[in-house]
């Protein structure tokens, strides 16, 4: 007879032990509460070379990867601008009231490129919260940094439509502009 005497793929439980002429005798397993569902990751396999730890010391050896080449890190750019480079090799998107270039991180982004470039030409700062708030990105793109977006929801209409529109911590911009 085929017996499992593996505690974590037998299907008997403590409930059965109980029912059992050995009630009373403690097996010390009983059933972990699981959550019905576990929710969906959207990670992707990403090529050798191209993780986390990767992209820290990518970041480490080249400073400057915004392709600001020498000028100095801008303080108005036009959303305008920015809508014209959606392209994987020239993004551009605005993140928590600052224009970074996202090109060099895309074959690191954990979500993939694809995802990534929802945001390509955008504010994607909705988008971004919408997938990991917890993530730090004003420390992952430093290097990408081109500057600060003209556009202020506080102070000045938008020429451009926006995703959604949503609050900006004036502090954002109002800390990167004093750096510039
Ligand atoms: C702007 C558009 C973006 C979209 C739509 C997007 C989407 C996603 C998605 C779907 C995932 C997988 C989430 C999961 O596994 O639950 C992900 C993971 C991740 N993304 Fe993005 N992302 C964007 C931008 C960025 C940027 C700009 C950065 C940082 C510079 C970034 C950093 C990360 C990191 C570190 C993870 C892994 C998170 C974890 O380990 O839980 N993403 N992203």
């Amino acid at each position: 007879m085929e017996t499992n005497s593996n505690p974590l793929t037998s299907k008997s439980t403590v409930r059965d032990a109980a029912d059992s002429k050995d009630a009373g005798t403690f097996t010390g397993f009983s059933k972990p509460a699981m959550p019905k569902s576990i929710p969906k990751r959207g990670k992707v396999p990403l090529e050798k070379g191209y993780s986390q730890v990767d992209w820290m010391r990518t970041k480490k050896e080249h400073r400057k990867m915004a392709g600001l080449d020498s000028q100095p890190l801008r303080k108005e750019i036009p959303l305008s601008e920015v809508a014209q480079h959606k392209t994987a090799e020239d993004a551009w998107t605005v993140l928590n009231g600052k224009v970074y270039n996202m090109t060099p991180y895309l074959p690191f982004h954990p979500g993939g490129k694809a995802q990534m470039m929802r945001g390509a030409g955008i504010d994607s700062s909705e988008l971004f919260r919408k997938y990991h708030a917890w993530v730090n990105a004003d420390m992952l793109l430093e290097n990408c940094l081109l500057g600060t977006p003209s556009c202020n929801f506080h102070t000045a209409p938008c020429e451009m439509q926006h995703e959604n529109d949503f609050f900006r911590p004036q502090a954002a911009q109002t800390s990167v502009r004093s750096q510039l």
